[in-house]
């Protein structure tokens, strides 16, 4: 078992899932968030109220921790200034943080937008070029690189999870990018637990046979999501809009993203559904 982990991003909806697996996997997990409160914790588990983007309020929080998981940023496309803080330098934040205080690992939460613009009929892998369709994407990639290079240069290891759709499914999209909760959480856990990892992507999706990405060269990890989409399916399509060619959202791996102009606030928000999990 782990001595500490630290989870940034607790509050949020992904976090509200990991709170508890990851308080089993460790002696000691440290929660942040920029909320003020989390609600009841799990055992082994504080909670630290703390801004990423600003260095001395979230590094002492990864003192003596063994890894942390990052998840804590904005999460739909802003203005660049907007970004800046929480998404660019908050992932230097933790990074630097985290080796300062020798940790083994970051487990990053970064996403299919650091690679959206890559056309849908291409299946890519995860060595597929960045390709980001937002700055919100932007940000995953600057982040993927960060991490590249804190392994190259010093050693820290670091699992990518280019998450897909965590979410409710309910558009035709989400049949081939659902990253079911359970699978969720088998991802994280893996990235985790495998006992050496370098720097590594992984694509964030479950065994949806609509899937339109390749984990083949991340297997290593031992990930093996169980979830499928296609058990929602026909619903999804007999409700389906009709299909349009030159809509760029229905035409790249970045979905809405890929559709909207640069800055533009509100793309995240069209599709989610807030079932955040309470404890
Ligand atoms: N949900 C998805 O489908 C999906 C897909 C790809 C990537 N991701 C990534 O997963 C992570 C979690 O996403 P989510 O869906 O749970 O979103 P969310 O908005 O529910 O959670 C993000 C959390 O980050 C916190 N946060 C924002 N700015 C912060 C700051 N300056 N300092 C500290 N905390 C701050 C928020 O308060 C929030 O609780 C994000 O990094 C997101 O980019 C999510
Ligand atoms: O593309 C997607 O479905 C998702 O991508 C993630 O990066 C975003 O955080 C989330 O809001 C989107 O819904």
């Amino acid at each position: 078992m782990m001595k500490k982990l630290v989870l940034t991003g607790a509050a949020g909806r992904l976090g509200s899932y990991l709170r508890e697996p990851l308080s089993k996997m460790c002696q000691e997990l440290v929660s942040t968030d920029i909320v003020d409160d989390i609600g009841k914790l799990y055992e082994g588990e504080s909670y630290a109220k703390a801004d990423v983007a600003v260095y001395d309020q979230i590094a002492p929080l990864l003192e003596g921790a063994d890894m942390v998981v990052h998840f804590g940023a904005i999460v739909d496309e802003k203005p660049f200034e907007e970004l800046l803080g929480p998404n660019f330098v908050g992932s230097y934040n933790v990074w630097e943080a985290a080796y300062q205080h020798g940790l083994q690992r970051v487990v990053y939460a970064s996403s299919i937008h650091a690679v959206g613009m890559h056309k849908k009929s291409d299946f890519i892998g995860i060595d597929a070029p960045h390709k980001p369709d937002t700055f919100y994407g932007l940000a995953k990639c600057f982040s993927e690189d960060l991490a590249s290079m804190y392994w190259d240069k010093r050693g820290l290891e670091a699992v990518c999870l280019r998450i897909l759709s965590c979410a409710q499914v309910n558009n035709t999209r989400a049949l081939g990018s659902w990253l079911s909760y359970d699978d969720l959480i088998q991802l994280v856990t893996r990235a985790i637990d495998t006992p050496s990892v370098g720097f590594s992507v992984v694509y964030g999706v479950s065994n949806n046979d609509r899937a339109p990405v390749d984990n083949a060269k991340a297997s290593f990890l031992g990930y093996r999501p169980k979830d499928n989409a296609e058990q929602f399916a026909e619903k999804i399509l007999a409700e389906a809009p009709p299909v349009d060619l030159k809509d760029p959202g229905q035409m790249h791996h970045g979905g809405p993203f890929a559709a909207v102009d640069l800055g533009e606030s509100g793309v995240a928000s069209m599709n989610i559904v807030n079932d955040k999990k309470t404890t």
